[in-house]
């Protein structure tokens, strides 16, 4: 057995006995039957996720934001330099971008990771150097990574996401950056839900109708070359087929996530997912093992359209919903501090009878 194999076997299903208890338990606290909407199914999800009831708060969260760049570059469906990538990674490990600000207003560490940036990094304190590849191959002439280094980037994020909870974390949030990554992203979410091109390709960092136009073109010749589609037999369902999409069209960061979400469910630790990148990586680890989609909390609704097609697939509702277009992990920080007050209901809050409130009638 592989490690990424022992860690898809570990994986068991949400406990569905501590989602009974925390659904029982939400109907006895000091307030109407579900007066708080769809923090009780929060609640009731991290119960199911820890397999206990009530859930451990999920602090202190830890944010892991998987950088590497995308050889689809080259075909003009981005707005931004590819060396963008490696200059935001300087930033985050300076401090100094969004991410940062929303980390340190969710309490949240930051670690980053370069799975595959073009450039030779300098080592520095934050920076993970898992370099698989100087970035990935054009996902529209063939396969954007071999099966081989698919895997190894699947490895790395299931050993952050392994070290960081070592380290305490009772939280995992996913990051990414890496310019030209909404195509793949696109791309994921075609080939796992069999949505057509043109309802899930969106406008990225920013570009015009032509440009947009263009990249939706893009995406349908990746799915074409990398022969993804139904009418070709690819049946996502089958974890072989589910891999070999994740490198044909995928980013070292979106297998790197894919991984991490499978090392927090197989350590029975929640993890909550940013954007569409997030998304589209969720789809490949969910392809991967059915059960982590019990250990994913939607963290928000970014504004591209795949978005909202991969949470419908996935079955997540997104706690935020504020047009953020950004990545880097900020919608999932943005969520923390209401999945931590969902939870904190569980622990703090009086039932009807230790607070002697007389409970409504029939
Ligand atoms: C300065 C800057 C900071 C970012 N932080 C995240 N992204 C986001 O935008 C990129 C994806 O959009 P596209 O596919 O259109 O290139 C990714 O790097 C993503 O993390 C950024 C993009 C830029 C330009
Ligand atoms: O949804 C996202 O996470 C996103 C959208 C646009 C650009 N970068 C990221």
């Amino acid at each position: 057995m592989t490690p990424l194999d022992e860690t898809i076997s570990a994986i068991r299903p949400a406990d569905q006995d501590a989602m009974a208890r925390a659904r029982e338990h939400q109907d006895r606290l000091t307030k109407p039957r579900g007066a708080l909407g769809a923090l009780e199914d929060v609640a009731v999800r991290l119960a199911g996720a820890a397999g206990v009831c009530p859930p451990p708060m999920p602090v202190p969260a830890a944010l892991a934001i998987f950088a590497a760049d995308h050889g689809v570059h080259a075909q003009g469906v981005s707005p931004w330099p590819q060396e963008v990538t490696t200059q935001m990674v300087a930033n985050f490990l300076a401090g100094g971008a969004v991410a940062n600000a929303f980390a340190a207003s969710a309490g949240a560490s930051v670690t980053v990771v370069d799975v595959g940036v073009a450039a030779d990094l300098p080592a520095a304190p934050g920076l993970r150097a898992h370099k698989i590849a100087y970035g990935t191959a054009d996902l529209s002439a063939g396969p954007a990574m071999t099966t081989e280094q698919a895997a190894a980037a699947l490895r790395v994020g299931v050993e952050v996401a392994g070290e960081l909870i070592e380290a305490g974390a009772r939280c995992l949030i996913t990051g990414d950056m890496g310019i030209a990554n909404t195509t793949a992203s696109a791309a994921l979410i075609c080939a796992y839900t069999g949505r057509d091109a043109a309802e899930v390709t969106g406008r990225g960092t920013g570009i015009d109708d032509a440009t947009h136009q263009h990249k939706i073109g893009i995406v349908r010749r990746a799915l074409e070359v990398n022969r993804l589609r139904a009418a070709d037999g690819f049946t996502p369902e089958r974890p072989e087929d589910a891999l070999r999409a994740l490198a044909a069209v995928g980013g070292l960061e979106h297998a790197a996530i894919a991984g991490f979400i499978l090392g927090a469910a197989a350590a029975r630790v929640p993890v909550i997912l940013d954007g569409v990148i997030a998304g589209s990586a969720a789809l490949a680890a969910v392809a991967l093992a059915p059960a982590v989609a019990g250990y994913c909390v939607a963290g928000h609704r970014s504004a591209e359209p795949g978005h909202a097609a991969t949470l419908d697939h996935l079955g997540l509702r997104p706690l935020v919903d504020l047009e953020l277009r950004l990545g880097e992990g900020t919608g999932g920080l943005l969520a923390h501090p209401i999945v931590s007050a969902a939870v904190r209901v569980m622990h703090e809050v009086a039932t009807f009878d230790s607070a002697g409130v007389t409970e409504k009638e029939g």
